[in-house]
């Protein structure tokens, strides 16, 4: 058989092109396609990893069940879902365990996070049992924060405590009801902290900074000039002192408490009737030495300590006591430790934590107990054992410069202390 096509005939084959640089973009294409397969690929094994991981680290930390089935015991863990990483960082879905909550994770925090290999964790709670893990590269609390020239104007605004790990800030307000302890070794931040404190409600026309300080550092000389400042018994040279100016705050508040009005049972803090902010600065130590000295002075100051922590509240009696460690009988008591709705603790050895924070407390305590100045702990409503790093004011220099600046002149407009 022939043929008769000629080469005349026949149809050159044409590569249609797309025009020009299509090779290239067709190129990039499949390049880009390879990179997120690999991108995939690498997600997909650090996902594997992480999820093993995690189930031997909650196996590890005891948040797990163990469960008997017919082929043996079996350990089921919260459920790792699906990793995410962004620009945010790294993070997971995990469904937690049947009657689990996302303490239960948050109280192992550090420990599963040091096992995944990053710095800490966060737990978001998403819908039902799910919840969100973010993981830490650095700790959040790593690094010092300024404490802002801020004061407040009114005790029911709220003052700063410190900034938690998902970078929010932690307030608190005076005017609620509730006396603060802060407990840590030398060195932990406990100054740092309640100087802020004081120094932010020190221009507030409703709130009177008073109490008893043996070191003359947090109260005393750096509030001369000011309205509290006739308010505030320093030293350790004069203990009957400080007995006689507790004594005169409890009769405060008896005459606060005589002169409630009808079907009111609390006192609103105003310029006529401020809001008593009791510091007692290393108070163990005051107790301490009025023992060493009489007996019967200790019990004068414990029990006059014990009047203002259990009926100061209706009365607008704040106390906030500082300590190294709040042992009971350092710090008048078990019933007068009770009293504390908020409760701050810097370093203290792990006990310590637990002593203060109760037993939820105790499988942070080895971590807490080598925390570095000015990370500290918080259990107070609303706060159920949170991390945070209190603001820093700057040296002793620094505190005093905020008190002569912002601290409330001695005016007439003020009540019934007299
Ligand atoms: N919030 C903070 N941020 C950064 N650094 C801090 C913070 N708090 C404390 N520090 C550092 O730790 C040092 C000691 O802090 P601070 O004096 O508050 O401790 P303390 O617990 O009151 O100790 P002491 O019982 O000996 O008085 C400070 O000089 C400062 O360098």
């Amino acid at each position: 058989m022939t043929t008769n096509r000629t080469p005349a005939t026949r149809r050159p084959v044409r590569w249609h092109t797309g025009g020009p640089g299509a090779a290239q973009r067709l190129l990039g294409r499949l390049r880009d396609r390879a990179r997120e397969q690999q991108r995939a690929e690498a997600h997909r094994l650090l996902e594997a990893d992480l999820r093993g991981l995690w189930r031997e680290a909650c196996a590890g930390v005891g948040l797990c069940q163990y469960i008997d089935v017919a082929t043996g015991m079996t350990v089921r863990t919260p459920k790792f879902g699906a990793l995410r990483l962004g620009p945010a960082g790294t993070s997971f879905t995990v469904e937690q365990l049947p009657g689990g909550e996302p303490d239960d994770i948050t109280r192992h925090a550090a420990r599963l996070a040091h096992s995944l290999g990053f710095a800490g964790l966060r737990v978001q709670p998403l819908a039902g049992r799910w919840l969100r893990v973010v993981l830490f590269e650095v700790d959040p609390l790593a690094s010092t924060f300024r404490l802002p020239d801020d004061v407040i104007g009114r005790a029911d605004a709220p003052v700063l405590l410190g900034r938690a790990e998902d970078g929010s800030l932690v307030e608190h307000v005076l005017a609620s009801p509730g006396h603060i302890a802060v407990q840590g070794q030398n060195g932990s931040g406990k100054s740092q902290l309640s100087y802020g404190l004081t120094a932010q409600c020190a221009a507030a026309a409703d709130v009177l900074v008073t109490g008893s300080d043996i070191t003359g550092l947090l109260l005393g000389r750096a509030w001369d000039g000011t309205a509290h400042r006739e308010w505030q018994v320093t030293g350790s040279r004069d203990l009957v002192a400080h007995a006689e100016h507790l004594d005169r705050l409890v009769a405060w508040m008896d005459t606060r408490l005589d002169a409630m009005p009808p079907r009111r049972d609390s006192v609103t803090p105003t310029v006529q009737t401020p809001l008593v902010l009791v510091v007692l600065e290393e108070f163990p130590g005051l107790l301490r030495a009025a023992q060493a000295k009489d007996r019967k002075l200790a019990e004068r100051i414990t029990s006059a300590v014990l009047r203002l922590l259990s009926e100061g509240r209706k009365a607008a009696f704040r106390v906030l006591m500082l300590a190294q460690r709040f042992e009971a009988n350092a710090v008048g008591g078990g019933y007068a430790r009770d009293q504390f709705a908020v409760r701050v603790s810097f370093r203290v050895p792990a006990e310590s934590l637990a002593m203060l924070h109760g037993d939820d407390a105790r499988p942070l305590g080895p971590e807490h107990a080598n925390a570095a100045p000015g990370i500290a702990y918080l259990s107070a409503p609303g706060h159920d054992c949170t991390r945070l790093r209190a603001p820093y004011l700057g040296g002793y220099g620094a505190f005093c410069d905020r008190i002569a600046r912002h601290g409330r002149r001695p005016d007439t407009d003020q009540e019934d202390a007299a």
